[in-house]
């Protein structure tokens, strides 16, 4: 790393940066910077905020586990202790990403919000810009997640509602809403857990289900469904694994249809591939549904001062409103001049090709896989960028000798 003089670079809060920059110090940023380590590449990691795994520590709630087993959530290169349970809970898997960013020595800038990246074609080089500094480097690795921004839909008459109104990435506890009439707005995996939390405190959650969702257990005969669908994709075509999940949840969980809970026509593993939608891993929501404890909701046709509308003529009350909408990329916002990613800020090639862009353009974490998807990326991303990495090394010490000589 140093101060750069390369053409109208030289602006005194502008770096050049041997190895890669890496936008981004979730578990993404740091698996592909624990991988570029590994194979003895050095890099630069930006962060927007002031710690590592923002998402899990600053935007999720406080009841939050791991869904998948811990064996599809670790990051290359080191495992979870032993001790950690089969789901952990976000405050241990926090903690080891903290031991991993430590274990590997990564020390991302803070409080660097990347406004801009573009590629130079003068100087062959990434300009990556922020508040305070350019980056300039070869390579430009973009960890930025799939749930970067939180979706906050327009809702008919929303401005007048005299209660408060949250997303599910502020959204900490239900003893915030002791008591109160919940307005849930949404069914994915955040809306079911944030309902069953709320119940948990004595609220009464209302949760809005628009359109279709895949529910399933989240173990099938005492093994992650997760896993059951990992293991028989080796072996036989998605469609006939989603056969065999909706067959078994059928029987364990029932008819979700009459709950209000239609299944989408697409099965859930390939509806996950195809569009990112990921299931819903029951944790308890659905035997709270059941009970009636959980009021399933037709969508809102609009908020009124005191409560909602429904599509389906119903008007009801609420205290407050939480906004279970889901997440999206921001890419688009700050990569310019290269059409790699689509404008919903997802690359266009498909897992698991997807890592690679033209010009040293590299993407970690956007391969609507999870973490198994970004371990994938990592390796791949490392083994690229150091075999370049050696090449350059290797000439410029040749080209050393030579003038020695
Ligand atoms: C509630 C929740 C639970 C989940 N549970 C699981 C699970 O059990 N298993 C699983 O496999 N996956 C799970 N996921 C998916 C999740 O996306 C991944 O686990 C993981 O967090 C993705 O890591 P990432 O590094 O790609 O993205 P993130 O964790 O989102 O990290 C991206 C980082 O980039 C930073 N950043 C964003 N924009 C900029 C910018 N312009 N400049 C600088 N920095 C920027 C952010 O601040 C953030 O720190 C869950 C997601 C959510 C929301
Ligand atoms: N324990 C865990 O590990 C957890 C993991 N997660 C993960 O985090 C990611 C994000 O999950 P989540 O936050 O649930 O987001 P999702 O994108 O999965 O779900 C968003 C939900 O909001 C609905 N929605 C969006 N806009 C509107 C609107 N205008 N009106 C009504 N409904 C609307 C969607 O309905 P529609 O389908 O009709 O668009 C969908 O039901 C997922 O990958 C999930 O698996 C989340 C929570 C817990
Ligand atoms: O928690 C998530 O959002 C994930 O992306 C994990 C995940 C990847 N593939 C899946 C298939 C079914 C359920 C969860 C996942």
């Amino acid at each position: 790393m140093g101060s750069c003089n390369v053409e109208d670079g030289n602006q005194p809060n502008c770096l050049w940066i041997d190895g890669p920059i890496i936008v981004g110090a979730g578990p993404s940023g740091l698996a592909v910077s624990a991988c570029l380590k590994e194979n003895g590449v050095s890099s630069v990691i930006l962060e927007r905020n002031d710690c590592i795994a923002s998402l899990w520590q600053l935007k999720t709630y406080d009841c939050l586990k791991l869904h998948l087993p811990k064996k599809f959530c670790e990051i290359p290169l080191l495992g979870f202790p032993e001790d950690f349970p089969k789901y952990p809970t976000k405050h241990q898997f926090i903690s080891y990403l903290e031991s991993y960013a430590k274990h590997f020595s990564i020390k991302p800038k803070f409080k660097q919000i990347v406004e801009n990246a573009e590629f130079d074609h003068v100087i062959g080089a990434w300009r990556v810009k922020t508040e305070d500094c350019e980056y300039i480097s070869k390579w430009l690795i973009v960890a930025t997640g799939e749930n970067a921004e939180a979706v906050v839909p327009e809702i008919q008459g929303i401005e007048k509602f005299h209660g408060r109104v949250v997303h599910t990435s502020s959204y900490k506890s239900g003893f915030d809403f002791k008591n109160q009439r919940v307005l849930v707005v949404g069914c994915g995996n955040s809306g079911m857990e944030v309902s069953l939390d709320l119940c948990r405190h004595n609220a009464t959650p209302h949760m809005v289900v628009r359109n279709t969702v895949h529910i399933l257990p989240r173990e099938m005969f005492g093994i992650s469904t997760f896993e059951i669908a990992m293991t028989l994709l080796k072996w036989i075509p998605v469609r006939l694994v989603d056969k065999f999940l909706l067959m078994v949840a059928n029987f364990t969980l029932g008819n979700t249809e009459r709950l209000g809970l239609r299944r989408p026509k697409t099965g859930p593993i390939e509806l996950k591939n195809a569009t990112g939608k990921t299931p819903v891993l029951d944790v308890g929501a659905l035997s709270l549904i059941k009970a009636g404890k959980i009021k399933v909701m037709e969508g809102v046709r609009e908020i009124s001062r005191k409560g909602a509308k429904f599509m389906d003529g119903q008007e009801r009350e609420f205290d407050s409103i939480i906004l279970a909408t889901g997440y999206k990329s921001n890419v688009p916002t700050w990569l310019k001049g290269c059409d790699f990613f689509t404008k919903e800020g997802m690359p266009r090639t498909p897992f698991p090709n997807g890592w690679k862009g033209e010009n040293g353009l590299y993407t970690v974490g956007f391969t609507r896989r999870g973490l198994l998807g970004t371990n994938s990326d990592a390796l791949y991303i490392a083994r690229d960028i150091a075999d370049q990495w050696r090449l350059i090394k290797g000439s410029k010490k040749h080209l050393q000798q030579s003038q020695e000589k």
